[in-house]
């Protein structure tokens, strides 16, 4: 069984049902229409789809009184600076002009209010970039909340898992979203900026121009736009040189980002099955791993790297033309005497100012070559958690007290023959049912079913509306926490809820815990499998369940230790038991079984089937 214990069946689950659309807490979830919708429309089209949702969870929510007014705001102080600038620029011209004709009174004035200029220049920069973090940062964490929780939602998270369609999904909602939040507002900022200082500083150009004559191919040219001219095409062509020389750079960034999560998943995994690796003495071969895994992200990383290089350099040597540009331009006029140095040394400024936001895109490019991997990464998972499952087994809640299962076909994935049929089944509330068949026959696959967390196959499993039903696996998970914490879950610490903790520990043969309540720590690594499969049910407890299903949950249980623990639950007569089991005491505490057998199922009053033999050993089913 892989739900959590103490888990409630969801009333939504009603067949193979998608993401719905959601308000939880009053928070639009990025998901809107239903799973099959999605699935008609065309993958381009969602991913337009998906990054509006992006936007518009942050800017169209309930979060629209801090992102609007932090958006504005910084915006206003970004093209405050670039205004200002501007103005720098003219100062800038009267320093070297007064340089020029040795006007010695005013060049301090000059100076001074330069670098007073200058210095507001940078303050609004920096003020500007410190805004745009803070509004990412709101904006990340807005998105990777909502997407972790339609993660979790409706068992998502798990069928995505099983069914292996994303790989690193939280590499994906911690590192990906950053990286996405962070490309998309610098391009948008960017593009914004760019475009406003392409506007100032196009007009700034026109009017410092003074017009040049030339003769091309026989005719008297004179124009004062050469200078304008030469600024727009060499950026054009600039960026679309980068431009393709950087395509292969998107490729070599989304791989390395895999080989990256290849490389954490490999050593968490380590981490996690330390014990069983060490038992197996398979040190050598993990290392063995982790120096493939090293192995791949390097050959990456300097083709990326190789690749990295090329694009700066590129970016370089055109920056390093279009800087020479304009002195080639100016100069025939500086020395005709219609430009005076200041003039030059302004024109300079401008021209780079202007190219250098022409080709933003070009200087964007490894930015937006990161943001689309990343965005491609995350738009997989997100796509993953809209697609509908196939329509198959139907889950529902009725008011019928019972639990009943019909026509059921439980199937594997791309097999046609059922691995378990049921025609009918019906668990009256108080019933004991024990449910048996070799290993692999589909006992806990049976109970995903009617977890709500196997759907391929068809039929129908109908549960009772209200009551509240625990899954138990054979190990249960224990987050950090005290064992208080642990046991109470969502449940407030009082005393009464102590006392009814102390007391679960003692019906379950774990007295000793008791004084340990209060102590935290990996518990999962702390007890041992029996151990945790007894707190595992004197937690079950705390909220008594009506229907508790258990998936081989007093496995690790000596025989005794067993029998106790099965008495104290079949003393419940309100308890309905449904339990997989494979050894004869175990089975004959029951008052039903369901046998699995060639993919069929069978069903028999304990009493009545069970031949003496199985009865009376320890014989294995
Ligand atoms: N996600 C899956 N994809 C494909 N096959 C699966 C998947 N999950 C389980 N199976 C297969 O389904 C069959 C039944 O598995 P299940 O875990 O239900 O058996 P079981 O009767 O509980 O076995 P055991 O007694 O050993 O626990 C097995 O052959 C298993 O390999």
């Amino acid at each position: 069984m892989i739900r959590d214990d103490h888990f409630e069946v969801p009333d939504s689950l009603q067949g193979g049902s998608g993401l719905n659309d959601m308000t939880v807490k009053g928070v639009t979830s990025l998901s809107a229409g239903s799973g099959a919708e999605w699935a008609a429309k065309s993958r381009s089209l969602r991913k337009i789809i998906f990054l509006g949702r992006i936007a518009g969870a942050f800017f169209v929510s309930k979060e629209w009184k801090k992102a609007w007014p932090l958006l504005l705001f910084c915006l206003t102080i970004q093209f405050g600076a670039v205004y200002v600038f501007s103005l720098e620029t003219g100062i800038n011209k009267k320093l070297f002009d007064a340089l020029q004709y040795k006007n010695i009174a005013v060049i301090p004035r000059y100076a001074i209010e330069f670098v007073a200029v200058g210095s507001f220049v940078y303050s609004l920069t920096y003020l500007g970039v410190y805004l745009e973090n803070v509004l990412e940062m709101l904006w990340r964490n807005r998105i990777s909340g909502l997407i972790a929780e339609e993660w979790l939602s409706n068992d998502r998270f798990y069928f995505i898992e099983r069914a292996e369609r994303v790989e690193n999904a939280d590499q994906r909602i911690a590192e990906d979203v950053r990286l996405v939040i962070s490309g998309v507002s610098g391009i948008f900022m960017g593009s914004l900026r760019s475009l406003y200082t392409i506007v100032v500083f196009t007009a700034l150009l026109i009017h410092r121009s003074v017009p040049v004559t030339f003769h091309l191919f026989g005719h008297e040219i004179t124009t004062r736009y050469d200078i304008l001219l030469a600024a727009y095409v060499s950026s054009i062509l600039a960026t679309g040189i980068i431009f393709r020389i950087g395509r292969k750079l998107t490729r070599l960034n989304m791989r390395q980002q895999h080989y990256e999560a290849d490389l954490r998943f490999t050593l968490v995994s380590i981490r996690k099955h330390a014990e069983q690796i060490a038992f197996m003495v398979r040190g050598r071969i993990e290392h063995l791993r982790i120096v493939t895994a090293l192995s791949s992200l390097m050959h990456n990383y300097f083709a990326q790297q190789r690749m990295g290089v090329i694009v700066s350099f590129s970016t370089q040597i055109v920056t390093h033309i279009q800087r020479v540009l304009p002195l080639a331009l100016t100069i025939p006029r500086y020395l005709a005497g219609r430009m005076t140095y200041g003039d030059i040394t302004q024109t300079q400024s401008v021209f780079g100012t202007l190219s250098s936001s022409l080709t933003w895109l070009m200087q964007m490019y490894p930015m937006y070559s990161e943001t689309n991997a990343s965005f491609d990464r995350l738009f997989v998972l997100f796509d993953a958690i809209r697609m509908p499952e196939e329509p198959g087994i139907i889950l529902s809640r009725t008011s019928n007290s019972g639990i009943s299962v019909a026509n059921l076909d439980i199937r594997l994935p791309g097999k046609s023959k059922p691995l378990v049929a049921i025609g009918a089944w019906s668990i009256a509330p108080g019933e004991k049912w024990v449910i048996t068949g070799a290993s692999g026959s589909g006992k806990s696959t049976l109970l995903r079913a009617l977890a709500g967390l196997w759907r391929i196959g068809e039929g129908a499993i109908t549960l009772p509306q209200d009551a509240r039903i625990t899954f138990l696996p054979q190990l249960p998970y224990l987050p950090h926490g005290t064992l208080l914490e642990l046991m109470l879950q969502t449940q407030p610490p009082s005393e009464e809820a102590r006392e009814l903790c102390a007391d679960l520990l003692c019906q379950f043969r774990l007295p000793w815990l008791v004084a340990q309540l209060d102590i935290g720590g990996d518990w999962n690594q702390r007890l041992s499998p029996g151990e945790q499969q007894r707190f595992a049910l004197a937690r079950a407890f705390v909220s008594p369940p009506d229907v508790l299903i258990l998936d081989e949950a007093t496995s690790g249980l000596d025989q005794n230790t067993a029998d106790t623990i099965y008495a104290n639950l079949l003393a419940r007569p309100d308890l309905t038991l449904i339990s997989v089991a494979h050894t004869a005491d175990i089975v004959t505490l029951h008052d039903k079984r369901l046998h699995i057998a060639n993919g069929t199922a069978t069903i028999s009053e304990i009493s009545e089937t069970s031949p003496v033999s199985l009865l009376s050993s320890n014989r294995k089913f």
